[in-house]
């Protein structure tokens, strides 16, 4: 196996997907950073806090000084966070919110080795069509909802409820690859166009 060039401190199977479209070879550090929200702190603020402290977390653990991504989604509507849901209860209260509107994921990026972090949040804005009461309880029963931002994957049979997406699609699925990309050769120093 090649050495690493960076690692990933991400436990997720999809971040790990899609790092590998980078063609570097990466290693994954499982972190344990608390993801719950201060008191007053906007979704876009506590997103890339998260992330910011997943990467930091991951370079405390790395066994050799390279950049640690960290990476972290969440969802917003009406100013309110949309994170994963608790039970089905909570994701169809989730779904019919987002029924037949528009709402925002936020995924933000970090790179850090421990000595300095570099961040960005991509938001995106994903439209619902309007959803049914049995299209929202056969989605639960699918076990695809309940480990996601929102509830939701678009990349998934919940692609189906999404009739329109501003940004980027990666993003949603938890990982932008262009910005990604951007922001490590930021971080390592190399300029990029
Ligand atoms: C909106 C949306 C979210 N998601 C996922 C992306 C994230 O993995 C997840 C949000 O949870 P996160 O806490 O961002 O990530 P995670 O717990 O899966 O992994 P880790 O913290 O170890 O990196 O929701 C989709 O897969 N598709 C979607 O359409």
């Amino acid at each position: 196996m090649a050495a690493p060039a960076l690692y990933l401190a991400s436990s997720s199977p999809r971040r790990r997907q899609l790092l590998a479209l980078l063609d570097l070879p990466f290693e994954v550090l499982a972190v344990d950073v608390d993801e719950s929200a201060m008191p007053g702190e906007s979704p876009l603020a506590l997103v890339e806090r998260l992330a910011r402290a997943k990467a930091e977390a991951g370079a405390a653990l790395a066994p050799q000084l390279l950049p640690v991504l960290g990476s972290d989604t969440v969802g917003e509507l009406d100013g309110q966070l949309l994170v994963k849901p608790v039970d089905e209860q909570d994701a169809a209260r989730m779904m019919r919110a987002m029924s037949g509107r528009s709402h925002f994921i936020h995924t933000a990026i970090a790179f850090s080795d421990g000595r300095r972090t570099l961040s960005h949040v991509v938001t995106s804005a994903v439209t619902f069509k309007p959803l049914s009461d049995p299209e929202i309880a056969a989605y639960w029963q699918s076990g695809e909802p309940a480990d996601k931002a929102g509830g939701y994957g678009i990349q998934g049979r919940g692609g189906r409820f999404v009739s329109h997406l501003s940004g980027s699609y990666f993003a949603v699925v938890g990982l932008p690859l262009m910005e990604t990309e951007r922001l490590l050769n930021q971080f390592l120093g190399k300029e990029t166009k």
